[in-house]
């Protein structure tokens, strides 16, 4: 069994990390923190998991998180960078859901999240957990820089056309929406019921810190200069992610090709389903679930592709994802403890 610690166990992804954990065959809950909850039995707080999960919240001081085998920051950015470096001195992988090691530049990075690096000696050993496109680094790998949750929408939509060289890199588009579970469980005057339902907005137009991690992860794949426009909204329900994607066709190609190469790229995912041309997929498709659908369309008359990605922002935008890596790390099928459904309606 894999001794599993948790540091941030009473935030969404947290409580999602448990929900996954706690019915992997693999995976040994071992120590989860919190440090207002100290002493506090986690099905207490969590009844969806009582029966489940037996083990009291501590904190993060007095838990001995070298005796885990792999410890999970579900944890605001900066947390993951104090404590990485003593436990993978101890020899535990690190798997943080937060953004401390996705930017490889230091630089960029404390420019996005406006903290000082205080580790940036791991900054290239760190491997990004996006298993489709890294799986190879993420088996072998002790530190991972799990993506954000709109960066993995992106990237799955985007790779297979740059990869390809159809389209134009420097005028990608991305107009996504997350629900409101996406900003955590802290409380926040944007995300009350009476601010956030009924209601619709964009956020972060100027700029939001997913374009760097997307744009980064993109130019590995072109020689041609990525640009992307992304733009988040916040949308009045808890769960779930949807991106409208936009590339320019360079190319002439057609739409049984464009479909062929989706098709080809992902057949043997097990998290990715593309779907027949020109449908339309549903976030609640995948609620609950490590799926993301994608679906690809060409607006009549013009040179743009169109794809529309959706997942649930806490599982493959975060949890989810985390475990399939913990997977792939030990050495696990990918897909051990991740092949729940999504729950409808
Ligand atoms: N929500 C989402 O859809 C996604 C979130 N992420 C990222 O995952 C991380 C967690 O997000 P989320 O679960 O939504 O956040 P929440 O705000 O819901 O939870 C944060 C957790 O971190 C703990 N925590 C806060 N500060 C500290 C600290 N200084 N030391 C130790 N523990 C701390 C809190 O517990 P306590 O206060 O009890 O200690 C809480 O359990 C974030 O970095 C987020 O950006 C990534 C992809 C998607
Ligand atoms: C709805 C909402 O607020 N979403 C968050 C994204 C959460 C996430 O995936 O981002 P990080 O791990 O990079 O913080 C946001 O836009 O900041």
């Amino acid at each position: 069994m894999i001794k599993v610690g948790i540091v941030g166990g009473t935030g969404y992804t947290g409580v999602e990390l448990l929900r996954l954990l706690s019915a992997h065959p693999d995976a040994q809950l071992t120590a989860i923190t919190s440090r207002k909850e100290d002493g506090l039995p986690v099905a207490d707080m969590f009844p969806s998991l009582r029966g489940h999960v037996d083990l009291a919240f501590s904190a993060p001081d007095k838990i001995d998180l070298a005796q885990c085998d792999v410890v999970f920051f579900a944890t605001p950015h900066g947390v993951a960078m104090a404590q990485a470096p003593a436990l993978l001195a101890a020899g535990v992988k690190v798997i943080d859901l937060a953004a401390d090691f996705r930017l490889k530049d230091q630089a960029t990075f404390e420019k996005w999240y406006k903290i000082p690096h205080t580790a940036p000696e791991l900054l290239e050993q760190a491997v990004y957990g996006l298993p489709e496109l890294n799986r190879e680094a993420i088996k072998s790998a002790k530190l991972i820089a799990n993506p954000g949750c709109y960066p993995t929408t992106m990237q799955l939509g985007f790779y297979p056309l740059l990869k390809a060289g159809l389209v134009d890199a420097s005028s990608l588009i991305a107009d996504a929406k997350s629900g409101v579970s996406g900003a955590g469980r802290k409380a926040e005057i944007g995300t009350l019921f009476s601010e956030s339902s009924d209601n619709f907005k964009a956020y972060g137009v100027a700029g939001h810190r997913h374009t760097p991690e997307t744009s980064a992860q993109l130019q590995r794949y072109t020689d041609d200069k990525v640009g992307l426009v992304f733009t988040p909204h916040l949308v009045p329900m808890i769960r779930g992610m949807h991106a409208t994607l936009y590339a320019r066709l360079t190319t002439d190609i057609s739409n049984e090709a464009l479909q062929a190469l989706f098709e080809q790229q992902y057949q043997d995912e097990p998290f990715v389903d593309v779907m027949p041309f020109g449908s339309h997929p549903e976030t609640r498709s995948t609620r609950g679930s490590n799926m993301l659908r994608l679906a690809l369309h060409r607006p009549d008359g013009s040179d743009m592709v169109v794809i529309l990605v959706v997942q649930d922002n806490l599982v493959k935008g975060a949890a989810g994802q985390a475990v399939q890596c913990m997977n792939l790390m030990f050495g696990l099928p990918e897909s051990t403890g991740l092949k729940h459904i999504a729950l409808l309606p």
